[in-house]
């Protein structure tokens, strides 16, 4: 038998002993990526109607934003959420039509049955800091909707350019991960709005979903104080969280992938798909971070050859060469990551933020120079509110943030919880119960979330140690006022003290300031003359901190508490 006879006779017997059931009693099969998230819900943030509802909210959104502020457009946001009626009727949970929509770039319609019809199907698959990454969200959403309401997603779109408004109902096909549209439609455009509409129904629990959904609205109000958000709810109450100023921060930009923060895989797919004619060309075309001088020390160093082919590299046999590239590219100390291409808040609209939600009596921001870790660059922000409308708390209210994005769940197994809970508050003259808000933000073009529902941040080190670094040094700011605060009331209240005395004083001085031959009971307007030069003294050992701008005459305080003794 020849053999290439005997090799198909072999691999026939497989294939027949695969078929055959029960081999090992087990029977295998597929899955499609939709079929997986559809029965693995929780992984995505739903695992039952309360988060489901608020997780469908905050995936709409943050797509809505993403499509807006990242892309140097204010954002206007519409949610709507209104219970279906007769949907709990026959012991039925209620159910609710949700609408988002939104002022941004759009969807484009050759996209848009794929971007909301099939998982891991995103345009946020570059190096860019967007609060998208996985390709997941909507799509969780609508299959959610899709098992427990029985509806298509309705979705409009109007790109900028575009001179039509497309329509699309489609549900997803959960065993082929493929969207099925149902209806779709076009007009033409009469004005000229642009952005996106996304209808969808889904069984919730609106009662036990309203505190966590109405927070996370506020809590990106806080940090897009720049946007304008209107939410109705299914008890008929409209929020309204209007616009507090059209400063827009600069929008993220896609970035090159930096040598720190590749692995084989990237590698081979980033000399699969080069244009570049040699190696040396490849590593200034395809990374950030290597310019001509870098790439010929680089290659010299480690001994490789500048003219070498790139796709030399994937050819069998040069996969130890492969390894040893990958290797050179983590060692070799190349310029950080750049860092403009990240768009973080900035200290002022922190500040705006938090003022705006708390009305405290103390604000403080920090936005920290950019750092890295495995290649990925990442901006670490912190903001500190105290006293003013904040109610006292056990422990810091935390507000924790993630590529502007507020995670509400999970917080104690999230970095920022654990390097603000193991802060020595005591330190920086804070005692608890205390008034105190700590928002911490983190900026990256990867952030290191947990899990697909992005609830949580994992502890890499050097995100801890930059969040340890940016509280901290807020904090010093915080100690500062509290103790000039402390200084200061000590000030007014031995002050208070001896104002108390001025009216008596002033008579007496009076009377002394005669010569005693002419002893008589003194004026009123010598007496006052006097009274106006202690005020003047004791007003000098008052010193005041300013409050919105403005400092309290220290003088005017000790007049008062005069005029009220001589009233006594
Ligand atoms: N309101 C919108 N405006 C413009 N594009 C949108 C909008 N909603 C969704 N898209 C497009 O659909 C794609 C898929 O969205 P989806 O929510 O599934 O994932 P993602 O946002 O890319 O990532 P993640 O799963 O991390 O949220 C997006 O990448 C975006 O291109």
């Amino acid at each position: 038998m020849s053999a290439v006879a005997k090799r198909s006779r072999r691999s026939r017997a497989r294939a027949e002993e695969a078929a055959r059931p029960g081999s090992t009693g087990e029977k295998y099969r597929e899955m499609s990526v939709a079929e997986f998230f559809a029965k693995n819900k929780e992984l995505a943030g739903f695992a039952n109607p309360t988060r489901a509802l608020y997780q469908t909210i905050r995936e709409l959104v943050e797509n809505s934003l993403d499509a807006t502020d990242a892309k140097g457009i204010l954002p206007w946001i519409h949610i709507s959420i209104r219970q279906i009626e007769g949907s709990e009727d026959k012991g039925g949970r209620p159910r609710y039509r949700v609408t988002v929509e939104d002022n941004g770039i759009g969807v484009p319609v050759t996209s848009m049955a794929m971007a909301f019809g099939k998982v891991l199907f995103s345009s946020k698959y570059v190096i860019r800091q967007t609060r998208g990454m996985y390709g997941l969200g909507v799509k969780a959403a609508i299959l959610y909707g899709q098992m427990t309401a029985g509806t298509p997603v309705e979705v409009y779109s109007a790109t900028k350019g575009s001179q039509y408004v497309y329509m699309m109902k489609l549900v997803i096909d959960v065993q082929r991960n493929e969207p099925r549209i149902l209806e779709r439609g076009e007009w033409n455009k009469r004005g000229s709005w642009h952005g996106t509409r996304v209808t969808l129904s889904l069984e919730g629990d609106w009662s036990r979903a309203k505190s966590k959904i109405l927070e996370y609205i506020k809590r990106t109000a806080v940090i897009a104080p720049y946007a304008e958000i209107i939410l109705e709810t299914p008890d008929g109450e409209i929020y309204y969280f209007p616009r507090s100023t059209r400063k827009l921060p600069k929008p993220p930009r896609e970035s090159k992938p930096h040598p720190h923060g590749v692995d084989i895989e990237q590698l081979k797919s980033m000399l699969r798909n080069t244009r570049a004619s040699t190696l040396r060309e490849f590593l200034v075309k395809e990374f950030q971070s290597i310019g001509d001088k870098t790439a010929q020390d680089f290659l010299e160093r480690y001994g490789l050859d500048p003219g070498l082919k790139p796709r030399e590299l994937l050819k069998k046999g040069r996969e130890g060469l492969l390894r040893r590239l990958v290797d050179a590219l983590m060692e070799y100390p190349f310029r950080a990551p750049k860092s403009d291409y990240l768009s973080p808040i900035g200290s002022d609209i922190i500040e705006i933020g938090l003022r705006r939600m708390f009305n405290p009596e103390w604000v403080g921001a920090v936005s920290r120079s950019p750092k890295a870790y495995r290649g990925h660059p990442f901006i670490v922000e912190v903001g500190i509110a105290y006293g003013g409308g904040i109610e006292p708390r056990s422990e810091p209210l935390l507000l924790r943030y993630a590529n502007k994005i507020p995670l509400l769940y999970e917080e104690r197994e999230d970095v920022s919880y654990k390097v603000v809970s193991s802060i020595n508050w005591r330190q920086y003259n804070v005692d608890f119960p205390a008034p105190l808000v700590v928002l911490v933000h983190i900026a990256s073009t990867k952030v290191p979330y947990k899990g697909v529902g992005k609830e949580s941040v994992s502890d890499v080190p050097e995100i801890e140690a930059e969040i340890r670094n940016a509280v901290q040094e807020v904090a010093r700011r915080l100690r500062l006022y509290l103790s000039r605060k402390a200084r200061e009331e000590e000030a007014i209240r031995r002050s208070v003290t001896l104002a108390k005395y001025i009216p008596e004083v002033a008579v007496s001085l009076a009377y002394f300031l005669r010569p005693p031959s002419k002893w008589q009971p003194p004026k009123p307007e010598e007496v006052k003359k006097l009274q106006e030069a202690l005020i003047k003294i004791v007003a000098r050992h008052i010193e005041l901190p300013p409050v919105d701008g403005k400092t309290e005459d220290p003088e005017a305080i000790v007049r008062r508490i005069v005029e009220s003794v001589e009233l006594e």
